[in-house]
């Protein structure tokens, strides 16, 4: 559940004032959400999400977030669209936080996710990724590899606490990925955070992506990586590589991935298992009092890791076909 910041209705009424959405009827918290604080609005103009940027949101790369689902949703992609005020802007301020108003998607995001799911999933990420190709903004990950020093500083003392041993490993598995981190793989506009809760589907189909407030500008391949870990992984926490397969070969049917980025996916998988370990690791000991949130599980993240350290290499993801070698 995620509502940090509290709106009183008064507040509230007066930020409409600025915006052509006719009159409030209702509006509620929402339960779902780790990061920032989400309010479903009725208005006489129909539903709105209303969004508190909390802790993880810099004000400065609000711009980067509002003119890419600007982007995406001009070529053709569901996603939320910001609502403007009728001066023309997108972002203003409510209860003391940087705010927006962006349109409500119809849909279902699924617990569950099947074979077809993971499938329709993997051509969403490669229309996105194709989409943001010409969007001319730039933003840096935070959260990759040089970000996850400082998230394991900030845990490691308690990181044992949560589960033992795990201190030890993420100190490994981190020397190893801060050594041999891909850099020369394609880039582009990532989503960074598509897990099944950011999905909507409509029969069968995917019929919206939300919440962009991790994307930035990263290596492609690595936002699939993040899917897989997010997507295929069953509740027994086994790798389901009929789930994995179908994920890459929706993805590829979009965009074909090169010899050197299939390569690449024991390590792209890794970084993505270790970058939401550490983020749910300190979560786990940083809840803010008062706070209508349940952070996510760290040792959900742990034994997908232990999982990528295992593998042998690309075709335990479900690729069929992959370089035997490949030098760049
Ligand atoms: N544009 C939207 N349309 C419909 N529901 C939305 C929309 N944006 C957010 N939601 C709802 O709010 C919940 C939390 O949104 P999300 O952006 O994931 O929050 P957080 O950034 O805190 O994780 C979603 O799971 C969904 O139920
Ligand atoms: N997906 C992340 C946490 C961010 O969650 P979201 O609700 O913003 O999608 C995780 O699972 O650790």
């Amino acid at each position: 559940m995620a509502v940090y910041t509290d709106v009183t209705a008064d507040e509230l009424q007066a930020f409409l004032g600025d915006y052509d959405l006719g009159d409030l009827l209702s509006y509620k918290g929402i339960a779902e959400g780790v990061e920032n604080s989400n309010f479903l609005l009725h208005t006489t103009r129909g539903h709105f999400i209303l969004t508190l940027y909390e802790k993880r949101v810099a004000a400065g790369d609000l711009p980067f977030f509002i003119a890419l689902m600007e982007h995406l949703a001009a070529r053709g992609l569901d996603c939320p669209q910001p609502v403007k005020t009728r001066a023309g802007t997108a972002l203003g301020r409510l209860a003391g936080r940087p705010a927006a108003i962006v349109t409500f998607l119809d849909g279902v995001s699924v617990r569950r996710p099947t074979v077809e799911h993971c499938g329709a999933l993997g051509g969403a990420l490669a229309a996105l990724h194709r989409a943001g190709l010409d969007f001319p903004m730039e933003r840096r990950n935070a959260l990759s590899v040089d970000g996850w020093r400082p998230l394991f500083e900030n845990a490691r003392e308690r990181a044992d606490s949560v589960a033992p041993g795990l201190a030890g490993t993420i100190a490994t598995a981190l020397a190893a990925l801060e050594a041999g981190w891909p850099t020369e793989l394609p880039r582009g506009v990532i989503h960074a955070d598509l897990f099944p809760d950011n999905v909507f589907f409509l029969d069968g189909r995917v019929s919206g992506l939300i919440d962009f407030y991790f994307a930035c500008t990263d290596t492609l391949a690595y936002d699939v990586a993040v899917c897989l870990n997010a997507w295929c992984f069953e509740p027994d926490h086994a790798y389901n590589v009929t789930k994995g397969r179908a994920l890459l070969d929706g993805y590829a049917a979009v965009r074909p991935l090169s010899a050197a980025e299939r390569a690449a996916f024991p390590v792209l998988c890794r970084g993505a298992a270790l970058r939401f370990l550490l983020t749910r690791l300190v979560d786990w000991f940083a809840v803010p009092a008062g706070a209508l949130v349940r952070p996510k599980d760290p040792t959900e993240y742990y034994r997908k890791l232990r999982f990528h350290l295992a593998v042998d290499g690309p075709r335990d993801y479900g690729f069929d076909t992959v370089p035997e070698r490949v030098t760049s």
